[in-house]
């Protein structure tokens, strides 16, 4: 994807709003609705007017229409309206990066992550199997990319999955070893600040979560699972957090999320030892919603997303936000906290000892 993640400003605000007035084609009501709300929330913040009558048609499904945004920040209102108007703008080079959902749509980007929306449900999909789907820098970039404009798109629910046997492999160990001795203290803030923003766009995200974990998954697609609303398994999965073993230490929120999903000990168990679970027992922890065999989890589990993505799709957001709300300033709070830590660890001999393990269990010395 061209555009990485970024904060509108003032100004990119106000030229989105004039370039909204010069539109020819109608976008329609639903995207007014959406507009309406994203534009109130940037300004003015939480919805904060009586509800309208229900006899009020018109100014209920605007009043609906903000309230359903929740606390989303201002500034995160502010980039959706600015990504949503430039969607809808046919002279605009990033057009079909933030397209609300068509049916079977394929978002352009990098190979390594494909973003498609069909059935009311966008899939973001994690594409390099070779590599058994790690997380590239430019990957992080562009699933933050992806999350900004599922928030707004037409789907009901996102879903995140990976192609090949594995789900994904966690952060590419070769992101931290082509740094020079000069600059490694300059990448490691870096890393940081790209985590933090990266595992924002998950405690943020206003619809339902859901993850198909398709293979084994390792590391920081393991810890965000915390963030998920839903996390159906295959039974060949499992969830590895090796940070002990890399001289790292846990993020995605996992340092809260996990106790309290699954209890001190058992968190402890995977986040300080490094204990693998099955997919049953990630299950019979909590991590997992459902297990399916193999041979039908494909089948039942997207049978059962297209159900759930026809639900009414503001019900399904308003749902969401009474469940997390309350947890977001918190989960803010513990990811700033986790990221400075790590940000310290990639510095560390232990760390910098188990990538070169890794580096040369690769090169076979
Ligand atoms: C500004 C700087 C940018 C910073 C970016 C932000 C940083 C955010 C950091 C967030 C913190 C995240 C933490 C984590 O996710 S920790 C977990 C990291 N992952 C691992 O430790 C897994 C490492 N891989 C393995 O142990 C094995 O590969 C695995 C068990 C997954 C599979 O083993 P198997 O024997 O079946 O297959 P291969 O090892 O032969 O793998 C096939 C090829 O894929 C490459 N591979 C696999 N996983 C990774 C990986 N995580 N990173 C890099 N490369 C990976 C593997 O090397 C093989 O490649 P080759 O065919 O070229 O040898």
């Amino acid at each position: 994807m061209s555009r990485t993640a970024m904060r509108a400003s003032e100004k990119d605000f106000e030229n989105a709003r004039n370039q909204l007035k010069l539109l020819t084609k109608d976008p329609g009501n639903e995207v007014k609705l959406k507009l309406y709300a994203l534009y109130k929330q940037a300004t003015e913040g939480p919805c904060n007017t009586p509800k309208p009558s229900m006899l009020d048609f018109i100014n209920k499904a605007k009043w609906d229409a903000w309230n359903a945004l929740g606390s989303l920040p201002k500034e995160t209102a502010r980039q959706n309206y600015v990504d949503l108007v430039s969607s809808l703008s046919p002279s605009s080079e990033s057009s079909s990066q933030v397209k609300p959902a068509a049916a079977n749509e394929k978002q352009p980007g990098s190979e390594n992550i494909i973003v498609t929306s069909q059935d009311g449900i966008t899939k973001i999909m994690f594409n390099r199997p070779s590599k058994k789907n790690a997380i590239t820098t430019s990957m992080y970039k562009e699933i933050i990319h992806a999350l900004k404009a599922a928030s707004t798109d037409n789907s009901a629910i996102t879903v995140f999955t990976g192609n090949g046997d594995y789900y994904s492999s966690g952060n590419d160990l070769t992101n931290f070893t082509d740094v020079s001795p000069n600059s490694i203290e300059e990448t490691a803030k870096n890393a940081s600040i790209l985590l933090r923003e990266f595992v924002d766009a998950f405690i943020d995200f206003p619809k339902p979560l859901v993850a198909v974990i398709n293979g084994p998954a390792v590391g920081i697609v393991v810890t965000l699972l915390g963030l998920f609303d839903a996390v159906y398994a295959s039974d060949k999965a499992t969830f590895h957090t090796p940070f002990s073993e890399l001289g790292q230490s846990p993020e995605g929120c996992a340092s809260y999320t996990f106790p309290k999903i699954m209890g001190p000990a058992k968190a402890a168990e995977m986040l300080i030892f490094g204990k693998k679970l099955t997919a049953g027992e990630a299950c019979a922890q909590g991590l997992v919603t459902e297990v399916f065999p193999e041979s039908t989890f494909q089948k039942e589990v997207w049978t059962r997303l297209k159900t759930y993505a026809k639900l009414p799709t503001n019900s399904l957001r308003i749902s969401k936000e009474l469940i997390r709300s309350n947890e977001k300033e918190k989960l803010h709070a513990v990811n700033a906290e986790e990221c400075t830590v790590l940000q310290g660890r990639w510095l560390s001999e232990e760390c910098m000892n188990a990538l070169m393990n890794f580096m040369s269990r690769k090169s076979k010395l």
